[in-house]
């Protein structure tokens, strides 16, 4: 975990993506540099609509709102690989596959190979131009969330304790304080979180802001206003689609010829043994898959956050 070249990659539901989404990202960049990192990019990997999240908007239209916001931080994509799969997909499984995505591009880069870099971070390929990539350069996808994904660790049946680990073990967080939630205490009775917390940043926004999605939702059923707690163009998308109980309602469900969200990161084709071949624009590429992608029935029926009150634990 000593690679100092980070992607950041934000996992949830972004239903829908807030101005806290993306300054999640900015407070973090900022704060690793402060560290010696170099943060080359970020991702954002919306939910599967099997997670059944309550009011959980289609992923068509999360996708296409988290577009649009990322208008304003173009530092930062939309992978839609996660919604693509046929099922939920467990948030170790997504760094997995991202991980993996990254190294592989960077080899075929080493190699001579022609790729696709416009879905890579920008200054790491600048660098790999200029040509001071050292040999040993890579870059280590983090997951990025806010202090109460972590305190979700401790929700019973929620999070596998393996995949906890193997999480803050080979990946690494970086976690944004939140009012109402403690990160250092919740590491602290944690002995997994604890073991390896050099790998886990905690970053402290100073200019809270509790800005959620719930919240959000909540102004627009009532027709109040977001003005400033989301993008501008994220509002105008919601109303002109009728979601989240906004009043214009235009039943256009069977017109969704604007939302072309095809191939806004990477789209999967189908399967060969070991590698699955995926399709970046016009070139084709093969991505070694994590191990035990397919999730169970017993985890897609999972999905559902349990509705249970959140209890520390000792993990
Ligand atoms: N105000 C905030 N401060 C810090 N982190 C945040 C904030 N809002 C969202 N996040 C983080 O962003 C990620 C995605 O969040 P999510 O889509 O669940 O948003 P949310 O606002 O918490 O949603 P909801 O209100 O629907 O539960 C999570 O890691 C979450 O902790
Ligand atoms: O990997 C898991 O076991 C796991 C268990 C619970 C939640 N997650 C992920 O965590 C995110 C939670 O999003 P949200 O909106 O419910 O805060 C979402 O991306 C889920 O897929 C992941």
């Amino acid at each position: 975990m000593d690679n100092k070249h980070i992607v950041l990659l934000a996992t949830g539901s972004f239903n829908p993506p807030t101005n806290m989404h993306l300054r999640m990202f900015e407070i973090a960049r900022d704060h690793l540099n402060h560290l010696g990192f170099t943060v080359c990019g970020g991702l954002i990997s919306p939910t599967h609509d099997l997670y059944k999240k309550k009011d959980l908007a289609p992923s068509i239209h999360r996708c296409a709102m988290i577009k649009q916001a990322l208008v304003a931080l173009p530092w930062v994509k939309i992978s839609d690989w996660e919604v693509k799969q046929s099922c939920w997909t467990t948030t170790r499984n997504v760094l997995q596959y991202h991980q993996n995505f990254h190294d592989i591009i960077i080899s075929s880069i080493r190699n001579g190979d022609e790729v696709d870099t416009s879905l890579f971070p920008v200054q790491f390929v600048k660098n790999i131009n200029a040509k001071d990539l050292n040999q040993n350069m890579a870059i280590n996808i983090r997951l990025l969330c806010g202090a109460d994904l972590l305190e979700s660790f401790a929700i019973p049946g929620l999070w596998k304790d393996d995949d906890i680990e193997a999480i803050v073990r080979d990946f690494g967080l970086v976690v944004v304080s939140r009012s109402g939630s403690n990160p250092h205490k919740f590491i602290y009775e944690s002995d997994i979180l604890t073991k390896y917390m050099a790998n886990i940043i905690v970053v402290t926004e100073w200019i809270s802001n509790e800005i959620s999605s719930t919240k959000v939702r909540r102004a627009l059923s009532r027709n109040e206003s977001v003005k400033f707690l989301i993008s501008d163009l994220v509002e105008s998308y919601i109303k002109e689609h009728g979601l989240f109980g906004t009043l214009n309602n235009k039943s256009n469900d069977n017109d969704r010829s604007d939302l072309n969200t095809s191939s806004v990161f990477l789209s999967p084709s189908p399967s060969s043994k070991t590698f699955k071949t995926y399709q970046i624009d016009d070139k084709k590429i093969n991505i070694d898959e994590p191990d035990n992608l397919q999730c169970t029935t017993k985890r897609e029926n999972n999905c559902i956050k349990p509705k249970v009150k959140r209890k520390r634990k000792n993990q």
